[in-house]
C-alpha cells in the first residue's frame, strides 16, 4: 500500500476482539498502491495483515473471500481472510471494509532468478487451470473498454510522441487480435508483478492481492507477470533467457495455443500500455487529492512507457517445445 487510512492500536486491538487475538504491534506496509495494509503482531508470535479496502465494493471483496479460500483448498499459496468468531470476515474500520488475514513468510523477488521464473510461470499456469471451473463472472475494471476509455482521458494532457506511441499500440493490438483469435479467456489475476508475489528461496510462497481478478484473457496475465518477471531491472529490457524461460515453463503446465504464442509480442507492449496508463492516472489523482508523504507510494509512469516502447521496438519471438 501505502496508508491512506491511519489506525491506532488501541482500534486493531478492539477489531482483533471479535476474533479473541491480542495485538501487541502494528506496522505500516508501504508497498502497494491501493488498499492500506498493516502487517499486525499478536501476543503468540504469529503475525496477521490487516487490510482496509479503499477502493474495492464491498461485492467486489465478498466475491474474493470463497475464492481465496478456494484456492487455497487447492493448494494455492494464497491468504484466505479470517472468519471471527461468527463467521464474519468483513468489519469496517472509519467507515471502510477491513479484513484480517494470515501473513505469509517470503520476501518479493526483486530479481528473480530463473528458477523462481519459472515457478512463477508454472504457477500461473496451475492458477489459470483451477479457476476454469470457478463459478464467478467479473468484468475486468481495467480491460479493453477501460484502456480505450483512459486513452482518450489522458491524450489531451500527453506529448506528441506519447500520444503517437498510444495510436500505434491500440493500431497494433487491434490488427493481432483479428489475426490470432485462438486466445481462451478465464479467471485471470490481473496484477501479477513481483511485488505481489513472496518467495522462499526458490518456493513461491504467496500469490497477493486478488483486487484485479476478473474475465479476460489468459495471455493478458501471462504478459502482464512475464513483464515484470523477466526484465533487466533496473533496465526494462527484455531478459531473453528469464522471458524462454517463463515461457517454457508456463506451457509445460498449460499448453499455449498457437494464436497465443504468435500474439504474444504484442500484448507484452499492450501489457506495459496498460500499467503506463493506470500510473497516469494515478499519478492525476494523488495530486489532484494532495495525496503525499513518506507513507504514500507512487509508481512511475515513465517506466511503463519505457517498457511499452522497448516491447514495440525489440519484439520477443517465444518458441514453444512440442
Ligand atoms: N498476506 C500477506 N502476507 C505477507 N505480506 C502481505 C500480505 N498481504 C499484503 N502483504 C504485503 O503488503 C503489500 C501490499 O499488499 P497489496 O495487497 O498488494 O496491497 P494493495 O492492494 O494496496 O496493492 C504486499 O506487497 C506485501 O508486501
Ligand atoms: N502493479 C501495478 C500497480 C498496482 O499496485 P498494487 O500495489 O495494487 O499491486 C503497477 O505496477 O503499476
Amino acid at each position: 500500500m501505502s496508508v491512506y487510512t491511519t489506525v491506532t492500536l488501541e482500534q486493531v486491538q478492539q477489531l482483533a476482539r471479535h476474533y479473541q487475538l491480542n495485538v501487541t504491534g502494528l506496522t505500516p506496509i508501504q508497498a502497494g498502491i491501493e488498499n492500506t495494509n498493516y502487517f499486525v503482531q499478536l501476543d503468540n508470535q504469529q503475525q496477521l495483515v490487516l487490510t482496509i479496502f479503499e477502493e474495492m465494493s464491498l461485492i467486489g471483496i465478498n466475491e474474493l473471500i470463497p475464492l481465496l479460500e478456494y484456492l487455497k483448498q487447492q493448494g494455492l499459496p494464497v491468504a484466505a481472510p479470517l472468519g471471527d468468531q461468527s463467521g464474519q470476515v468483513i468489519h469496517f474500520m472509519h467507515t471502510k471494509p477491513a479484513q484480517l488475514a494470515p501473513r505469509l513468510m517470503g520476501q518479493p523477488p526483486m530479481q528473480p532468478t530463473v528458477l523462481q521464473v519459472s515457478e512463477m510461470a508454472s504457477t500461473l499456469a496451475q492458477l489459470h487451470i483451477t479457476l476454469r471451473t470457478y463459478p464467478l463472472h467479473r468484468d475486468n475494471n481495467h480491460g479493453q473498454v477501460w484502456w480505450q476509455h483512459s486513452r482518450d482521458e489522458l491524450m489531451p494532457v500527453l506529448s506528441q510522441p506519447d500520444q503517437a506511441l498510444l495510436l500505434q499500440i491500440f493500431a497494433q493490438f487491434a490488427q493481432v487480435q483479428q489475426q490470432y483469435p485462438e486466445r481462451p479467456s478465464g479467471l485471470i489475476h490481473g496484477d501479477l508483478f513481483r511485488d505481489n508475489t513472496l518467495f522462499d528461496g526458490n518456493v513461491l510462497t504467496g500469490l497477493l492481492d486478488f483486487s484485479e481478478l476478473a474475465y479476460d484473457e489468459l495471455l493478458l496475465d501471462i504478459a502482464i507477470c512475464l513483464n515484470d518477471f523477466c526484465s533487466q531491472w533496473p533496465d526494462v529490457a527484455l531478459d531473453n533467457e528469464k522471458a524462454q524461460a517463463f515461457i517454457n515453463a508456463y506451457h509445460q503446465v498449460r499448453p499455449l495455443t498457437m494464436g497465443e504464442q504468435q500474439a504474444l509480442p504484442t500484448y507484452l507492449a499492450m501489457a506495459a500500455c496498460r500499467f503506463w496508463l493506470s500510473r497516469l492516472q494515478v499519478q492525476q489523482r494523488n495530486q489532484q487529492e494532495a495525496r503525499t508523504g513518506e507513507h504514500i507510494l507512487q509508481k512511475d509512469p515513465a517506466e511503463m512507457r519505457t517498457m511499452l516502447a522497448d516491447r514495440l521496438h525489440s519484439p520477443f519471438f517465444i518458441h514453444c517445445a512440442e
